[in-house]
């Protein structure tokens, strides 16, 4: 699913009138009938419309018809100058007009205070309001009457379903204008907004719906952001078949460097992440005095330990994809042994935990090897790693990770609710996961599901992203019956579900 902005949907909104004529009433029209899909007209019988002049508003005035053609009681109130009124909306209003749907005007001039009583009254005798008084047009701070309007709605509210954005949200920014909407629904047109994308605005959007209204998918690709929501579909066509003539390393070799005296677990989960995820051969580098502990819970997977110096040379050089870092200490020795690491391989090296922390005042060195780099910090280690605040970063998502990618050319997958993927130029948001998962161990057995997914042949950046969506998938389907969600949960599901994703077998 595509992300955009204010721009995008201008831009579209532009091309669809110049390049392709088709009128926006037209388009206007497509937005209500999706719209109307999604307003639960089997439940609920008394809708309110509020509208505002801007277009948002003039799908407003659509809906209320559309919805008294269906046979629902609706009123409409219209909050704003009048004489400003967009064309296609004033179209709109002249068809409520004649077929005698009563509307009231909630001026900007008048004194409004009985006006704003029978808002409230209307409110509490209907079942859904349908809001619509600013979409992506709006840009400055809301005050006065539009404030006191969106005030009386989150204080009388049922059901509130905002069309395009709640109103009171920059659809690109995600800033609140003063004043928001509170929805339970929110239902967008052909973009998931880039705003939603920020934490604060979690509480205004409710869930939140995407439909298209009918811009040619040319268009749409000619002004695409490269900004996406990763689908199921998208996983399901990365996912590689296993064809009956495989052998096992066709589907991997990787390495993992992990763990030290305490955290083994660490170690452990992030190889047997790697196992299951489908990896033919997975060798763990790890401290000698963890290795027997760790070997005998590692049925299936190999251990070495870094005086085995030939092997490891080895490993490195013939590895598919190496991970490192999951518990191995943020010390010098780290940082020698990922150095040797990155000047002596050639293929994709995953980085996370210690790995990360080690970088902090290193990153310099991220520029200089060829191979693909992939980092994948949460919150806390991309502070470390960046030098900004968690809160910046937080209220910054997008744009910092993609800053970072771009200056080291490298992945950058920044972990947490909706984790970026980004490579600088390319980013997608991943939909899975929840708080379940936020426990210890959960990041490694992420590592090692990235690093065996690198591995087996599919395009690196797009096998983040599929190992990514299958780890939050997993967390999601285990969630609906367990409180908590730990690794081994996770690991012990990644071979069925992988199947799931991968149904068509090579013949
Ligand atoms: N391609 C698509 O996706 C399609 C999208 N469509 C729909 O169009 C919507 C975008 O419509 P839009 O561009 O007319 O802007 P909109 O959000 O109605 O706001 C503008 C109005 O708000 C006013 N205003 C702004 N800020 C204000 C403030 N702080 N305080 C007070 N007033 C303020 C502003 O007034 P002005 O700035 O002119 O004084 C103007 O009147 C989009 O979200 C979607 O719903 C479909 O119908 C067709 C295809
Ligand atoms: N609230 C949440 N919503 C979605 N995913 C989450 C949430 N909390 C944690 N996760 C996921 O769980 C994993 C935790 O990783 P990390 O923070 O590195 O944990 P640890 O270092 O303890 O193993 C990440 O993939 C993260 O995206
Ligand atoms: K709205």
């Amino acid at each position: 699913m595509r992300i955009g902005t204010s721009i995008s949907t201008k831009k579209l909104d532009d091309a669809c009138i110049n390049e392709y004529k088709i009128p926006l009433i037209l388009m206007m029209e497509n937005a209500v009938l999706s719209a109307i899909k999604h307003l639960d007209i089997n439940l609920y019988n008394n809708y309110i419309v509020v509208s505002g002049v801007g277009n948002n508003g003039g799908d407003g005035l659509g809906i209320a018809r559309q919805l008294k053609a269906r046979g629902k009681e609706v009123k409409v109130f219209i909050v704003g100058n009048i004489e400003k009124i967009t064309p296609c909306s004033k179209t709109n209003l002249e068809i409520l007009k004649a077929m005698n749907i009563p509307y009231i005007i909630i001026d900007t001039k008048d004194e409004n205070i009985n006006l704003l009583k029978k808002l409230e009254a209307d409110i509490k005798n209907s079942h859904v309001l349908v809001d619509c008084i600013f979409g992506t047009g709006l840009e400055r701070e809301i005050k006065g009457i539009f404030k006191d309007v969106i005030n009386v709605i989150n204080e009388n509210k049922n059901l509130v379903y905002s069309i395009d954005v709640p109103s009171g949200i920059n659809a690109t920014t995600g800033e609140i204008l003063g004043s928001c909407i509170k929805a339970d629904k929110t239902i967008s047109f052909e973009f998931y907004k880039r705003g939603f994308l920020k934490y604060e605005t979690k509480k205004y959007v409710g869930n939140v719906v995407v439909e298209h209204i009918g811009i040619p998918e040319d268009i749409l690709k000619k002004y695409d952001d490269n900004e996406y929501i990763t689908s199921m579909n998208f996983v399901k066509d990365n996912i590689k078949d296993k064809n009956k003539f495989s052998f096992k390393s066709d589907f991997g070799k990787i390495t993992i460097f992990a763990g030290s005296k305490g955290f083994s677990g660490a170690a452990f989960i992030a190889s047997e992440a790697a196992i299951k995820s489908g990896s033919g051969l997975v060798t763990l580098v790890c401290d000698e005095d963890i290795q027997d502990i760790i070997s005998s819970k590692l049925s299936e997977g190999m251990t070495a330990n870094y005086k085995e110096e030939d092997r490891i040379n080895k490993l490195i050089k013939t590895s598919n994809a190496i991970g490192f870092g999951c518990g191995m200490g943020d010390n010098e020795t780290t940082l020698e042994r990922l150095q040797y690491v990155l000047n002596n391989s050639d293929c994709p090296v995953v980085i996370d935990a210690d790995g990360l922390n080690v970088l902090k005042n290193n990153i310099s060195i991220l520029k200089k090897y060829k191979n693909r780099i992939i980092i994948t910090p949460h919150l806390g280690e991309m502070s470390r790693l960046t030098g900004k605040s968690i809160s910046y970063i937080k209220g910054n998502r997008l744009d910092v990770a993609k800053e970072f990618a771009k200056e080291n050319n490298i992945i950058v997958l920044l972990k947490g609710y909706e984790t970026i993927i980004t490579d600088g130029k390319v980013t997608y948001i991943n939909p899975t996961g929840n708080s379940a998962m936020a426990n210890g161990g959960m990041g490694d057995c992420l590592l090692g599901m990235i690093t065996s997914f690198v591995s087996q042949g599919i395009e690196v950046f797009e096998a983040v992203i599929c190992a990514v969506y299958i780890h939050g998938y997993i967390g999601d389907i285990l969630s609906k019956k367990m409180y908590t969600v730990n690794a081994t949960h996770i690991i012990e599901k990644i071979p069925s579900i992988m199947k799931k994703f991968n149904i068509e077998i090579n013949l």
